[in-house]
């Protein structure tokens, strides 16, 4: 089989570190390209010495790289930079975006959440929303994606079903959602410090978090009517792991089988048994997400957590999955590999 040519721009930072690992070994894929902004010119080896076992392309500038070597791209830059260099890309080219610029539809939302316009509205209107679980169908035939947010995904994995089968009162979700420091990036930075991060943990970003526009678009499509959950993240002293804790009103058993059913043959979202709660050191370094769904003491009410990683599951093992179906690949090529444990 002739392996798909990659190009990976943002690859100096984590979550293109973090497709190299897992291209490295993926059997339909094969790297031609990797760019860097402040690191352009150096190897990856001095980079991610992690990697330095591989073959890799030197790190170049964007505009370095030859269209002609390139299937398709997968864009792990940050929001706002990311509709620049997407819009002077050939027009016929596959692109797995990363960031958020192509996950919402409207654009007076994305003005709302992210303070500047849009500057690429048709790339906009063309992307498909990337979580593969709901959009498998519409990914399949897409030539621009946008992978999710991190914690929107995680979020959208424990409440989406449940707004679908109408088990849940859509006006009462509190999602609670801890974080590891690796969803921030790599660039260094206030407040992701080591030493303001580790043997502490506090919320950010309270009721403002612009994930909450995600969760109010998808919410609102999966329930048929306006959706706006409260949702407060927390940064945890970890380098990588999500979980979501959301509370609802619904009958938990109810609930559970909604999942169950929801998830039945995902081959990456593993629903817990009944009154079981997921722990991010289970999944960490894979591509799976576990789901778990607890009964309240008070009647009527239930507790659903979600986990996954947010630089797997969470963000690149993603835009693999969405990709592998893009390129008409088995979805799970590439992503097999159990979680790291301990
Ligand atoms: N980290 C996570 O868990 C998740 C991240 N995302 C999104 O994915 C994208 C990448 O995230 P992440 O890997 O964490 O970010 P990092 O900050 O770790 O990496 C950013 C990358 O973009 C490059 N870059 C920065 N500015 C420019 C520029 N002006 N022109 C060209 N390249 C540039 C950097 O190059 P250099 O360092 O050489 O300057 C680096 O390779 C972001 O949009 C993020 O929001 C989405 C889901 C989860
Ligand atoms: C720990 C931390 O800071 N995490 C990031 C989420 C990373 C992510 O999904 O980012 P984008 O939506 O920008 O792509 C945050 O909560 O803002």
């Amino acid at each position: 089989m002739e392996k798909a040519r990659i190009a990976i721009l943002g690859a100096s930072g984590y979550t293109g570190a973090e497709l190299v690992r897992l291209i490295a070994t993926h059997p339909g894929m094969r790297i031609s390209a990797l760019t860097a902004e402040r690191r352009a010119g150096e190897e990856m080896s001095s980079v991610f010495p992690h990697l330095r076992h591989l073959d890799l392309p030197r790190l170049v500038k964007i505009d370095e790289v030859d269209p002609g070597d390139v299937e398709l791209y997968f864009c792990a830059l940050p929001h706002a930079t990311t509709q620049e260099v997407i819009s002077a890309l050939p027009r016929n080219k596959m692109i797995v975006d990363l960031s958020a610029d192509f996950r919402l539809d409207d654009p007076a939302a994305y003005k709302e959440w992210y303070g500047h316009d849009h500057l690429a509205l048709d790339l906009q209107e063309e992307a498909v929303y990337g979580l593969t679980e709901f959009y498998r169908d519409r990914i399949k035939g897409a030539r621009l994606v946008a992978g999710t947010g991190c914690n929107a995904i995680t979020g959208q994995l424990a409440v989406t079903p449940l707004l679908k089968a109408g088990v849940i009162d859509p006006d009462e979700i509190i999602i609670n959602l801890a974080t590891g420091v690796s969803g921030a990036g790599r660039a260094p930075k206030e407040g992701t410090l080591h030493a303001e991060v580790s043997e502490g943990f506090h919320a950010y970003n309270i009721a403002r978090h612009r994930h909450i526009a995600e969760f109010e678009q998808e919410f609102s499509k999966a329930a048929g009517r306006p959706v706006s959950p409260t949702f407060v993240p927390h940064l945890l002293p970890q380098n990588r792991g999500i979980l979501a804790t959301v509370y609802v009103k619904g009958a938990a058993q109810e609930i559970h089988a909604a999942h169950a059913a929801a998830f039945r043959d995902e081959p990456f979202v593993t629903v817990l048994p009944f009154g079981e709660a997921p722990a991010t050191r289970h999944v960490r370094g894979s591509n799976h997400a576990h789901i778990g769904v607890v009964a309240d003491r008070r009647p009527g009410r239930a507790i659903v957590f979600a986990a996954l990683d947010n630089l797997v599951k969470g963000a690149s093992g993603q835009a693999i999955q969405n990709a592998n179906l893009m390129l008409g690949l088995p979805e799970t090529m590439g992503l097999e590999a159990a979680p790291l444990f301990p």
